[in-house]
């Protein structure tokens, strides 16, 4: 018997039904990859398991006896853990006092307490300080502590979405060996990623779920990738190659100052799409931020970029990687949205010219396949695939003629991440100059004309198309200097 088991689970959010009756089991010592298309449910299955979400019908049992979690709170008292990305640990207190939270003696024993930490961070083979303060350490490492911490707290059931989308390599390869080593202690493991390398690399099975639906769970030595991808579209899926297209005139020239990156220069032609490759920290993005203005300056045609201002007026766009923080406002409407960065030229006298602004947001939602197709739900409860759809359109309103990308298909499933590719492609020959900051390099590979390679703050090497994904892991890596 599974340790988990969920049956005919439903759940409806006003007219979207996110779950159609899906089943789904996890034993105990096993990795279970999530996948399925934007949209297709996931999350909404994890956040009934986690107790977030109430579920319409359906049952879960955990040891063979019912859990009807109420909230988040009483699923972690059942042994129900999800790890998100906003992590619940205390910043201004030390990874042991972390550790011990939630079953901290009412007088602590500070001794006691180390040594205890020292153990658990042991016996997960985790290098972490533990005097050092969380909120000293990196993102990936506060996850570590977070994941460590519930452990500690005896969870039986821990659930990942997506761990890792904003962690270095280094960082992916810990998380990775921590959740073998959740595997070998008993614990069932549901993760979630549109990252099929990892599900591949990591995961024991594999369940795909397809419009609210559960359409298959296999060992993963029974799959390809390319089988995964049919599975979940419903159909065969190739990989992006852009088709060939000749570079028009130079568009302008960006020069390039940020602090820790050596002075870079890029002319940028039309029609032409320029990826930056490069791990974290190697200056990719700092370039690319430095072009809009961010944390950093940069002429463009010789005019100054100091703030993201100065780049609007000279029609430079930026699409963030971190939607939520950066890219949309969750609380208002996808419409508003969509047409914050153009305002004032949708305004004649004060008023906001309604059917302009019907058009735009009608435009963008059509040419991305927004989905829902509802431009008056709020931001927040579109899928996250979704989501970056809104900040593309949101980018693409302003009618730029540069368009800087970071991770431009971070958390975007593959299909829907094949229309992104070939909506970049129709930008770049109707004109507009691109510069993709990526960590995929599959994407850069397909994507691109030509790709910068980033290493310790500067351009160590420029490939051109063909790129080859091997030349370029081994350049970003410093495998081939
Ligand atoms: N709070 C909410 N209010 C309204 N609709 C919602 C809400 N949460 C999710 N939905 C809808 O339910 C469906 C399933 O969404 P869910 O987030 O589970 O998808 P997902 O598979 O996790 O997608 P992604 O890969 O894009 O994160 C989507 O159509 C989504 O728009």
């Amino acid at each position: 018997m599974a340790l988990l088991e969920m049956r005919g689970i439903r759940k409806r959010f006003g007219g979207v039904e996110a779950l159609r009756g899906v089943d789904l089991a996890l034993e105990a010592g096993e990795i279970h990859a999530l996948v399925g298309e934007n949209g297709a449910g996931k999350s909404t299955l994890m956040k009934v398991l986690s107790g977030a979400l109430q579920p319409d019908a359906g049952e879960v049992e955990l040891d063979g006896r019912p859990l009807r979690p109420r909230n988040v709170a009483e699923a972690q008292r059942a042994g129900v853990v999800m790890v998100y990305q906003e992590l619940n640990l205390v910043p201004e207190l030390t990874v042991a006092e972390n550790l011990a939270l939630g079953h901290l003696p009412v007088v602590v024993r500070y001794g006691r307490l180390y040594e205890a930490a020292r153990a658990l961070l042991g016996k997960m083979a985790l290098e972490l300080p533990p005097d050092a303060k969380v909120s000293s350490l990196g993102a990936g490492a506060q996850q570590l502590v977070a994941v460590a911490r519930a452990f500690a707290q005896r969870a039986k059931v821990m659930v990942f979405d997506e761990p890792t989308a904003t962690l270095s390599a280094g960082e992916v390869d810990q998380l990775f060996g921590l959740i073998r080593r959740l595997r070998t202690e008993g614990v069932a493991v549901a993760y979630i990623s549109h990252r099929l390398e990892e599900i591949f690399e990591l995961a024991d099975r594999v369940t795909v779920l397809r419009d609210g639906e559960r359409v298959a769970t296999t060992g993963v030595g029974e799959l390809t990738p390319a089988r995964v991808v049919a599975l979940m579209v419903g159909r065969e899926v190739r990989a992006y190659q852009r088709p060939a297209h000749p570079a028009g005139e130079v568009l302008g020239t960006f020069e390039v100052q940020a602090p820790r990156l050596a002075p870079l220069s890029l002319a940028l032609r039309r029609g032409e799409i320029v990826g930056l490759a490069g791990v974290v920290g190697s200056g990719r993005s700092e370039a690319l931020e430095a072009m809009f203005g961010l944390r950093g300056r940069a002429l463009w045609r010789g005019e100054p970029i100091g703030r993201p201002i100065d780049a609007l007026r000279r029609r430079v766009f930026l699409v963030p990687a971190d939607r939520k923080a950066q890219g949309l406002v969750l609380e208002l409407a996808a419409r508003e949205n969509v047409v914050l960065s153009i305002l004032p030229t949708l305004e004649r006298l004060g008023v906001v010219v309604r059917a302009r602004e019907r058009r735009v947001v009608e435009e963008w939602f059509q040419r991305l396949s927004v989905r829902p197709p509802d431009p008056e739900r709020l931001a927040r409860t579109f899928s996250g695939g979704n989501q970056q759809k809104l900040v593309l359109a949101k980018g693409l309103a302003t009618a730029p003629e540069v368009l800087l990308l970071e991770e431009p298909t971070r958390g975007v499933d593959v299909a829907t991440r094949y229309e992104v590719y070939a909506l970049l492609d129709d930008l770049a020959r109707g004109g507009l100059g691109l510069v993709v900051s990526s960590s995929d390099t599959e994407e850069l590979c397909g994507l691109c004309d030509r790709v910068l390679v980033f290493r310790g703050g500067r351009v160590v090497a420029e490939l051109t198309a063909p790129l080859r994904r091997e030349e370029v892991v081994a350049r970003v890596t410093g495998a081939v200097a």
